[in-house]
Protein backbone atom coordinates (compact mmCIF):
# COMPACT_ATOMS: atom_id res chain seq x y z
CA UNK A 1 0.00 0.00 0.00
CA UNK A 2 2.56 2.90 0.82
CA UNK A 3 4.26 2.66 -2.53
CA UNK A 4 1.20 3.81 -4.11
CA UNK A 5 0.75 6.84 -1.89
CA UNK A 6 0.65 10.01 -2.93
CA UNK A 7 1.30 11.84 0.46
CA UNK A 8 4.34 14.61 -1.61
CA UNK A 9 1.64 15.85 -3.96
CA UNK A 10 -0.63 16.34 -1.22
CA UNK A 11 2.06 18.22 1.30
CA UNK A 12 0.23 21.54 1.92
CA UNK A 13 -2.75 20.79 0.51
CA UNK A 14 -6.23 20.74 2.15
CA UNK A 15 -7.95 17.12 2.35
CA UNK A 16 -11.86 17.25 3.84
CA UNK A 17 -11.94 13.88 5.61
CA UNK A 18 -15.72 13.01 6.42
CA UNK A 19 -15.87 10.13 8.87
CA UNK A 20 -19.14 8.84 9.19
CA UNK A 21 -21.60 7.47 11.81
CA UNK A 22 -21.61 4.19 10.31
CA UNK A 23 -17.66 3.80 9.87
CA UNK A 24 -17.77 4.47 13.73
CA UNK A 25 -18.09 0.52 14.12
CA UNK A 26 -15.97 0.07 16.92
CA UNK A 27 -12.99 2.12 19.08
CA UNK A 28 -10.43 0.11 17.03
CA UNK A 29 -11.55 1.76 13.67
CA UNK A 30 -11.77 4.74 15.41
CA UNK A 31 -8.13 4.97 16.83
CA UNK A 32 -6.77 4.18 13.27
CA UNK A 33 -8.55 6.62 11.98
CA UNK A 34 -7.22 9.12 14.40
CA UNK A 35 -3.75 7.83 14.05
CA UNK A 36 -3.76 8.08 9.51
CA UNK A 37 -5.16 11.92 10.23
CA UNK A 38 -2.19 12.47 12.03
CA UNK A 39 -0.12 11.17 9.79
CA UNK A 40 -1.06 13.14 7.03
CA UNK A 41 -0.50 15.64 9.34
CA UNK A 42 2.78 15.02 10.16
CA UNK A 43 3.47 14.36 6.53
CA UNK A 44 2.52 18.19 5.54
CA UNK A 45 -0.53 17.45 4.26
CA UNK A 46 -4.03 19.95 5.49
CA UNK A 47 -6.29 17.12 6.98
CA UNK A 48 -9.42 19.33 7.98
CA UNK A 49 -12.01 16.54 9.57
CA UNK A 50 -15.60 16.64 9.35
CA UNK A 51 -17.75 14.41 11.57
CA UNK A 52 -21.26 12.78 11.57
CA UNK A 53 -22.94 10.82 14.08
CA UNK A 54 -26.53 9.78 12.48
CA UNK A 55 -26.45 6.55 14.28
CA UNK A 56 -25.37 7.78 17.62
CA UNK A 57 -27.74 10.72 17.22
CA UNK A 58 -30.62 7.85 16.33
CA UNK A 59 -29.51 5.88 19.52
CA UNK A 60 -29.59 9.14 21.95
CA UNK A 61 -33.54 9.70 20.40
CA UNK A 62 -34.90 6.38 20.90
CA UNK A 63 -33.03 6.35 24.54
CA UNK A 64 -35.32 9.34 25.03
CA UNK A 65 -38.19 7.79 23.47
CA UNK A 66 -38.31 10.87 20.84
CA UNK A 67 -39.30 9.94 17.38
CA UNK A 68 -36.05 9.09 14.49
CA UNK A 69 -37.34 9.81 11.19
CA UNK A 70 -35.72 10.77 7.88
CA UNK A 71 -37.07 11.82 4.36
CA UNK A 72 -34.50 11.47 1.35
CA UNK A 73 -31.69 10.65 3.60
CA UNK A 74 -32.19 13.64 5.61
CA UNK A 75 -33.03 13.19 9.76
CA UNK A 76 -36.73 14.99 10.44
CA UNK A 77 -35.81 18.10 12.96
CA UNK A 78 -38.06 19.29 15.67
CA UNK A 79 -36.85 21.94 18.07
CA UNK A 80 -36.35 18.98 20.83
CA UNK A 81 -34.47 16.70 18.53
CA UNK A 82 -32.20 19.85 17.71
CA UNK A 83 -31.39 19.89 21.16
CA UNK A 84 -30.50 16.37 20.98
CA UNK A 85 -28.90 16.27 17.50
CA UNK A 86 -26.12 19.50 18.94
CA UNK A 87 -25.40 17.70 21.84
CA UNK A 88 -24.81 14.49 20.59
CA UNK A 89 -22.62 16.15 17.35
CA UNK A 90 -20.71 18.92 19.43
CA UNK A 91 -21.00 17.13 23.43
CA UNK A 92 -20.18 13.42 22.31
CA UNK A 93 -19.22 12.63 18.89
CA UNK A 94 -16.95 15.64 18.06
CA UNK A 95 -15.32 15.23 21.68
CA UNK A 96 -14.42 11.31 21.23
CA UNK A 97 -12.45 12.20 18.06
CA UNK A 98 -11.02 15.16 19.27
CA UNK A 99 -9.72 12.93 22.30
CA UNK A 100 -7.97 10.53 20.00
CA UNK A 101 -6.08 12.49 17.56
CA UNK A 102 -4.57 14.27 20.81
CA UNK A 103 -3.66 11.39 22.37
CA UNK A 104 -0.99 11.61 19.79
CA UNK A 105 0.08 15.11 20.10
CA UNK A 106 -1.86 18.62 20.41
CA UNK A 107 -3.76 18.61 17.34
CA UNK A 108 -7.12 18.21 16.99
CA UNK A 109 -9.32 21.44 18.28
CA UNK A 110 -12.78 20.84 17.71
CA UNK A 111 -15.32 23.20 16.41
CA UNK A 112 -19.34 23.77 15.23
CA UNK A 113 -19.96 25.04 11.81
CA UNK A 114 -22.20 27.87 14.27
CA UNK A 115 -18.32 28.80 15.92
CA UNK A 116 -17.19 32.25 14.23
CA UNK A 117 -20.25 32.26 11.95
CA UNK A 118 -18.11 29.43 9.91
CA UNK A 119 -21.54 28.02 8.11
CA UNK A 120 -24.27 30.15 7.82
CA UNK A 121 -27.45 28.04 6.97
CA UNK A 122 -31.16 28.74 5.78
CA UNK A 123 -33.85 26.35 6.28
CA UNK A 124 -34.55 23.49 3.59
CA UNK A 125 -36.98 21.24 2.87
CA UNK A 126 -36.55 17.20 1.28
CA UNK A 127 -37.90 16.31 -2.04
CA UNK A 128 -39.54 13.23 -2.28
CA UNK A 129 -41.19 12.15 -5.17
CA UNK A 130 -40.98 15.70 -6.93
CA UNK A 131 -42.92 16.99 -3.69
CA UNK A 132 -41.27 19.39 -1.07
CA UNK A 133 -41.66 17.74 2.46
CA UNK A 134 -40.95 19.61 5.70
CA UNK A 135 -38.02 18.63 7.71
CA UNK A 136 -38.16 20.66 10.50
CA UNK A 137 -34.56 22.64 11.40
CA UNK A 138 -32.52 21.23 8.63
CA UNK A 139 -30.22 23.68 7.10
CA UNK A 140 -28.75 24.48 3.38
CA UNK A 141 -25.18 25.97 3.49
CA UNK A 142 -24.89 29.34 2.10
CA UNK A 143 -22.06 30.61 3.17
CA UNK A 144 -19.07 29.33 4.65
CA UNK A 145 -15.97 31.73 6.44
CA UNK A 146 -13.19 29.07 6.47
CA UNK A 147 -11.09 31.82 7.83
CA UNK A 148 -11.37 30.06 11.68
CA UNK A 149 -10.26 26.75 10.12
CA UNK A 150 -7.67 28.50 8.16
CA UNK A 151 -5.94 29.74 11.45
CA UNK A 152 -6.20 26.89 12.69
CA UNK A 153 -4.37 24.76 9.97
CA UNK A 154 -1.46 27.36 10.04
CA UNK A 155 -1.21 26.61 13.51
CA UNK A 156 -0.51 22.76 12.30
CA UNK A 157 -3.78 21.87 14.26
CA UNK A 158 -6.11 19.62 12.74
CA UNK A 159 -9.39 21.03 12.67
CA UNK A 160 -12.05 18.74 13.86
CA UNK A 161 -15.91 20.27 12.88
CA UNK A 162 -19.04 19.35 13.89
CA UNK A 163 -22.23 19.45 10.90
CA UNK A 164 -24.36 21.90 12.89
CA UNK A 165 -24.88 25.98 11.45
CA UNK A 166 -25.89 28.92 12.53
CA UNK A 167 -29.23 31.13 10.56
CA UNK A 168 -28.04 34.81 10.14
CA UNK A 169 -31.71 34.92 12.18
CA UNK A 170 -29.57 33.37 14.66
CA UNK A 171 -31.76 29.77 14.55
CA UNK A 172 -29.67 26.78 14.98
CA UNK A 173 -29.60 24.10 12.09
CA UNK A 174 -28.83 20.18 11.61
CA UNK A 175 -26.43 19.58 8.64
CA UNK A 176 -26.28 16.57 6.88
CA UNK A 177 -22.57 15.85 7.48
CA UNK A 178 -22.00 14.82 3.70
CA UNK A 179 -22.99 18.15 2.81
CA UNK A 180 -21.24 20.06 5.27
CA UNK A 181 -18.25 18.39 4.42
CA UNK A 182 -18.68 19.32 0.54
CA UNK A 183 -19.37 23.45 1.59
CA UNK A 184 -16.31 23.32 3.66
CA UNK A 185 -13.85 21.37 0.84
CA UNK A 186 -15.23 24.16 -1.59
CA UNK A 187 -14.52 26.93 0.61
CA UNK A 188 -10.87 25.74 1.64
CA UNK A 189 -9.76 24.98 -2.15
CA UNK A 190 -9.40 21.10 -1.17
CA UNK A 191 -7.44 19.32 -3.29
CA UNK A 192 -9.78 16.16 -1.98
CA UNK A 193 -13.25 15.00 -0.48
CA UNK A 194 -12.72 11.87 1.30
CA UNK A 195 -15.96 10.40 2.77
CA UNK A 196 -15.30 7.13 5.25
CA UNK A 197 -18.65 4.88 5.63
CA UNK A 198 -19.96 1.61 5.96
CA UNK A 199 -20.12 0.39 2.23
CA UNK A 200 -17.58 -0.08 -0.19
CA UNK A 201 -18.49 2.85 -2.05
CA UNK A 202 -21.31 3.68 -4.76
CA UNK A 203 -23.33 0.73 -5.53
CA UNK A 204 -24.71 -0.13 -8.92
CA UNK A 205 -28.02 -0.28 -9.10
CA UNK A 206 -28.45 -0.73 -5.18
CA UNK A 207 -29.84 -2.42 -3.32
CA UNK A 208 -30.30 -5.59 -5.91
CA UNK A 209 -26.49 -5.69 -6.32
CA UNK A 210 -23.17 -4.95 -4.74
CA UNK A 211 -21.77 -3.94 -8.10
CA UNK A 212 -18.72 -0.86 -7.11
CA UNK A 213 -18.66 2.22 -9.07
CA UNK A 214 -15.38 2.35 -9.41
CA UNK A 215 -15.23 6.25 -10.80
CA UNK A 216 -18.09 8.26 -12.29
CA UNK A 217 -18.08 11.92 -13.29
CA UNK A 218 -20.31 14.68 -12.02
CA UNK A 219 -22.43 14.82 -15.12
CA UNK A 220 -22.98 10.82 -14.39
CA UNK A 221 -24.03 11.68 -10.87
CA UNK A 222 -26.62 14.08 -12.00
CA UNK A 223 -28.16 11.64 -14.08
CA UNK A 224 -28.17 9.22 -11.23
CA UNK A 225 -29.14 11.49 -8.36
CA UNK A 226 -33.14 10.97 -8.51
CA UNK A 227 -32.54 7.11 -8.24
CA UNK A 228 -30.58 7.27 -5.00
CA UNK A 229 -31.81 6.88 -1.94
CA UNK A 230 -31.28 6.70 2.18
CA UNK A 231 -27.51 7.80 3.06
CA UNK A 232 -25.78 7.64 -0.27
CA UNK A 233 -28.30 10.65 -2.15
CA UNK A 234 -26.71 13.30 0.13
CA UNK A 235 -23.14 11.88 0.24
CA UNK A 236 -22.97 11.61 -3.89
CA UNK A 237 -25.25 15.33 -4.25
CA UNK A 238 -21.91 16.46 -2.09
CA UNK A 239 -19.51 14.84 -4.59
CA UNK A 240 -21.07 16.39 -7.16
CA UNK A 241 -21.18 19.96 -5.73
CA UNK A 242 -17.45 19.77 -4.72
CA UNK A 243 -16.19 19.05 -7.61
CA UNK A 244 -17.89 20.82 -9.73
CA UNK A 245 -16.53 23.84 -7.40
CA UNK A 246 -13.51 23.30 -7.74
CA UNK A 247 -12.54 20.26 -4.90
CA UNK A 248 -10.05 18.16 -7.69
CA UNK A 249 -11.82 14.88 -6.74
CA UNK A 250 -13.76 13.14 -3.93
CA UNK A 251 -13.69 9.96 -2.94
CA UNK A 252 -15.97 7.39 -1.13
CA UNK A 253 -14.14 5.05 0.63
CA UNK A 254 -15.32 1.57 2.94
CA UNK A 255 -14.37 3.09 6.16
CA UNK A 256 -14.58 -0.45 8.11
CA UNK A 257 -11.61 -1.08 6.42
CA UNK A 258 -8.76 -0.26 9.17
CA UNK A 259 -6.47 2.93 7.18
CA UNK A 260 -9.00 3.74 4.67
CA UNK A 261 -8.13 7.63 5.08
CA UNK A 262 -4.68 6.42 4.26
CA UNK A 263 -5.81 4.72 1.74
CA UNK A 264 -7.72 7.11 -0.05
CA UNK A 265 -4.40 9.20 -0.63
CA UNK A 266 -3.23 7.44 -3.86
CA UNK A 267 -1.88 8.75 -6.85
CA UNK A 268 -3.83 6.66 -8.80
CA UNK A 269 -7.43 5.30 -8.67
CA UNK A 270 -8.34 5.05 -4.82
CA UNK A 271 -10.63 2.11 -3.79
CA UNK A 272 -13.96 2.97 -3.35
CA UNK A 273 -15.55 5.22 -5.77
CA UNK A 274 -13.58 8.03 -7.59
CA UNK A 275 -15.75 10.97 -8.13
CA UNK A 276 -13.87 13.41 -11.10
CA UNK A 277 -15.24 16.65 -12.38
CA UNK A 278 -16.56 16.22 -16.44
CA UNK A 279 -13.99 16.12 -18.87
CA UNK A 280 -12.82 19.25 -19.80
CA UNK A 281 -14.61 21.20 -17.12
CA UNK A 282 -11.48 22.63 -15.57
CA UNK A 283 -7.78 23.22 -16.91
CA UNK A 284 -5.21 20.66 -15.70
N1 LIG B 1 -26.32 3.09 -4.26
C1 LIG B 1 -25.89 2.84 -3.02
N2 LIG B 1 -24.67 2.30 -2.82
C2 LIG B 1 -24.21 2.05 -1.59
N3 LIG B 1 -24.91 2.32 -0.46
C3 LIG B 1 -26.13 2.87 -0.57
C4 LIG B 1 -26.68 3.15 -1.86
N4 LIG B 1 -27.90 3.69 -1.67
C5 LIG B 1 -28.11 3.75 -0.36
N5 LIG B 1 -27.06 3.26 0.33
C6 LIG B 1 -26.98 3.23 1.79
O1 LIG B 1 -26.19 4.34 2.23
C7 LIG B 1 -25.54 3.96 3.45
C8 LIG B 1 -24.40 4.92 3.77
O2 LIG B 1 -24.90 6.18 4.13
P1 LIG B 1 -25.16 6.57 5.67
O3 LIG B 1 -25.99 5.50 6.30
O4 LIG B 1 -25.69 7.95 5.70
O5 LIG B 1 -23.72 6.46 6.29
P2 LIG B 1 -22.73 7.52 6.98
O6 LIG B 1 -23.07 7.52 8.44
O7 LIG B 1 -21.39 6.96 6.71
O8 LIG B 1 -22.95 8.87 6.33
C9 LIG B 1 -25.16 2.52 3.18
O9 LIG B 1 -24.97 1.80 4.38
C10 LIG B 1 -26.34 1.98 2.39
O10 LIG B 1 -27.28 1.40 3.22
C1 LIG C 1 -30.02 16.74 8.44
C2 LIG C 1 -29.37 15.45 8.87
O1 LIG C 1 -29.79 14.38 8.47
N1 LIG C 1 -28.33 15.56 9.72
C3 LIG C 1 -27.62 14.43 10.23
C4 LIG C 1 -26.33 14.94 10.88
C5 LIG C 1 -25.35 13.83 11.21
C6 LIG C 1 -24.89 13.09 9.98
O2 LIG C 1 -25.02 13.51 8.85
O3 LIG C 1 -24.27 11.91 10.30
P1 LIG C 1 -23.84 10.72 9.30
O4 LIG C 1 -22.82 11.29 8.39
O5 LIG C 1 -23.28 9.70 10.24
O6 LIG C 1 -25.05 10.23 8.57
C7 LIG C 1 -28.46 13.66 11.28
O7 LIG C 1 -29.22 14.27 12.02
O8 LIG C 1 -28.31 12.41 11.32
Amino acid sequence: MVEQLDLERLRGRVVVIKFGGHAMVNQELKQTFAQDVVTLRRAGLLPVVVHGGGPQISAMLERLDLDVHFEAGLRVTTPEVMDVVRMVLTGRVQRELVGLINAHGPFAVGLSGEDAHTMTAVRRTAWVNGEPVDIGLVGEVVDVNPQTVRALLEQDRVPVVSPVARGADGQVYNINADLAAAALAVALDAEKLVMLTDVEGLYANWPHSTELVRRITADEIEKLLPELASGMLPKMDGCLRAVRAGVRSAHILDGRVPNATLRGMTSGEAPGTTVVPDQGSRPE
